[in-house]
C-alpha cells in the first residue's frame, strides 16, 4: 500500500477531532483524517488534501506538527503494509463538516473512543497526547485487525523521509 498520513486536529479546549469512517479499510472505526499519498505529493501536501477531502478543514502545511512515524505491518496480507506520518494540527480555516468518507466529531482527549478505534491506538495515541514524538511498528494478527506485536520508541527530531518513488 502507498505511504499514508494521519492528522488529528486539536481545538483550543484540547479536544480532538476524529471521524467515523463510512467506507473502505477500517470502516466504522473512529480515526484521524488521512489516506494514501498521491504521485508527486509530499507527506504534508497529502495530509492537507486528505483533511480537506474528509472534513473540509483547510490547513497550512507549516502548521502540521509531526508527532509520529508508524510502520503498519499485516503479515496475513502484505498488500496492506504501509507506513504513515501522524500530525497534530492546532490552526486551520473553514468549518468542520461531514464528507462521504467521514462523520466528524470532537472528543475530549481524556475520553477518546478507543473501543471503536484501531486496537493499537489506545497505546500510541496517549503517548503523543502526552507530548512524546515517537516511531513505532504495529504488527497485526491473522485477521488484519487484532494486534500481534507493537514496538514504540521516542524519536525527538523526527522528520519526514523523502517520498519513495517506487509505489
Ligand atoms: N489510527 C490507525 N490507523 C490505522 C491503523 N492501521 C491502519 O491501516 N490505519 C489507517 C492508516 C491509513 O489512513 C489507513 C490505510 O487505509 P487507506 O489508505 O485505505 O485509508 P483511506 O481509505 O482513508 O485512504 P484513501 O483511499 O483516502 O487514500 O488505515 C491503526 O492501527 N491505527
Amino acid at each position: 500500500m502507498r505511504p499514508t498520513t494521519l492528522c488529528f486536529p486539536v481545538n483550543a479546549q484540547g479536544q480532538i477531532l476524529l471521524g467515523r469512517k463510512k467506507r473502505g479499510f477500517g470502516v466504522s472505526k473512529w480515526n484521524g483524517f488521512g489516506g494514501k499519498i498521491e504521485r508527486g505529493e509530499t507527506f504534508r501536501a497529502c495530509a492537507v488534501r486528505e483533511l480537506y477531502e474528509e472534513c473540509h478543514l483547510i490547513a497550512d502545511e507549516a502548521a502540521l506538527q509531526l508527532v509520529a512515524y508508524l510502520d503498519f505491518r499485516f503479515p496475513a496480507d502484505s498488500a496492506y503494509n504501509h507506513i504513515g506520518y501522524v500530525y497534530f494540527l492546532h490552526d486551520w480555516k473553514g468549518t468542520v463538516t461531514a464528507s462521504d468518507e467521514m462523520e466528524p466529531c470532537w472528543f475530549s482527549a481524556s475520553s477518546l473512543p478507543y473501543d471503536e478505534m484501531w486496537k493499537a491506538d489506545g497505546i500510541w495515541i496517549p503517548m503523543i497526547l502526552s507530548g512524546r514524538i515517537i516511531s513505532g511498528t504495529i504488527v497485526f494478527g491473522d485477521d488484519n485487525d487484532s494486534i500481534a506485536h507493537t514496538d514504540f520508541s521516542d524519536t525527538p527530531g523526527l522528520l519526514e523521509q523523502t517520498v519513495p518513488d517506487t509505489f
